[in-house]
């Protein structure tokens, strides 16, 4: 049995995002951006069931977050928190949720679930008012942040400490430019509003890599533009071009997956295992 915070990143990238976060009786699930019997499965290949969840904390209302939201939320009575404007921009899609469930938790507020604090921070993405996470059980600290155009200071500030880092890597510049997408879409992707790139994502990194960030899970991955090499190679390469070398022993860029589960990661230890 764990005694400190560890989490898994359940699926990451746009068919669909969750990731469970747990600190001893507490289990939160971040995002449910897949049908409610996936989520489930996904739970289930962790051995985590839907009735220990406290409650999904939502980042935004793009469907490849909340696709489940709904459902889940009816079938345990979970409660669901999002701010004012992400709730209003769900509204529609996640169809009727019970006034004791609806929790409005408003951007850059924390709440304590437990021993276990949760503290959203804004990012920029083409939704109503978008989200990243930190958790912090009070020795060490996990921050997710994908689903931004680019990292703004205030990011940076909010997730700066953090022991582990879910950070998005969504695409190979090039791989995007050259690809099929329509040309609306990839300025899209590739607009502040969008989504961070290898580069920019390594950029981000070593502004970060300050001795306590030990690894870094490289998040929503595009499927058409992107390979887990390719952006391993892309965010090490950046780092080194501002100057950051590092050793694997003392950081590490780690898969995320859009069809199966990380490996439960143990915050406060030095490999996560
Ligand atoms: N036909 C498409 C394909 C993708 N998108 C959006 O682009 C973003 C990046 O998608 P990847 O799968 O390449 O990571 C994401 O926000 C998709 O929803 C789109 O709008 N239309």
């Amino acid at each position: 049995m764990s005694m400190g915070m560890r989490f898994t990143v359940l699926s990451s990238g746009s068919t669909g995002n969750a990731t469970v976060i747990e600190l001893g009786g507490t289990t939160i699930l971040v995002d449910a951006g897949l049908s409610a019997r996936r989520v489930e499965e996904l739970l289930r290949e962790r051995e985590v069931s839907p009735e220990q969840l406290s409650g999904i904390l939502v980042t935004h209302e793009h469907t490849d977050h909340i696709k489940g939201v709904g459902a889940l939320a009816r079938k345990y009575k979970m409660p669901i928190y999002a701010n004012e404007k992400t709730w209003e921009g769900m509204k529609k899609y996640v169809g009727q949720i019970e006034p004791e469930q609806r929790k409005i938790l408003e951007t850059g507020a924390a709440i304590d679930f437990g021993s276990l604090r949760a503290e959203s921070f804004g990012i920029s993405h083409d939704a109503a008012e978008p989200v990243g996470y930190t958790f912090d059980d009070g020795i060490h600290k996990l921050s997710l942040a994908t689903d931004l155009g680019y990292m703004s200071e205030k990011v940076k500030e909010a997730i700066y400490d953090s022991d582990v880092l879910v950070l998005e890597s969504n695409h190979d510049i090039e791989m995007l430019r050259m690809g099929r997408y329509p040309w609306n879409i990839k300025r899209r992707i590739l607009s502040d509003i969008g989504h961070l790139s290898n580069n920019a994502a390594g950029e981000a990194l070593s502004e970060l890599l300050n001795g306590r960030l030990k690894r870094t899970y490289l998040a929503h991955l595009s499927r058409d533009h992107n390979m887990m090499d390719i952006a391993k190679m892309t965010v090490r390469c950046s780092m080194e071009d501002c100057g950051i070398f590092f050793k694997d022993s003392e950081f590490e860029l780690r898969d995320t997956y859009w069809n199966m589960p990380t490996p439960w990661d143990e915050v406060g230890s030095k490999t996560g295992e």
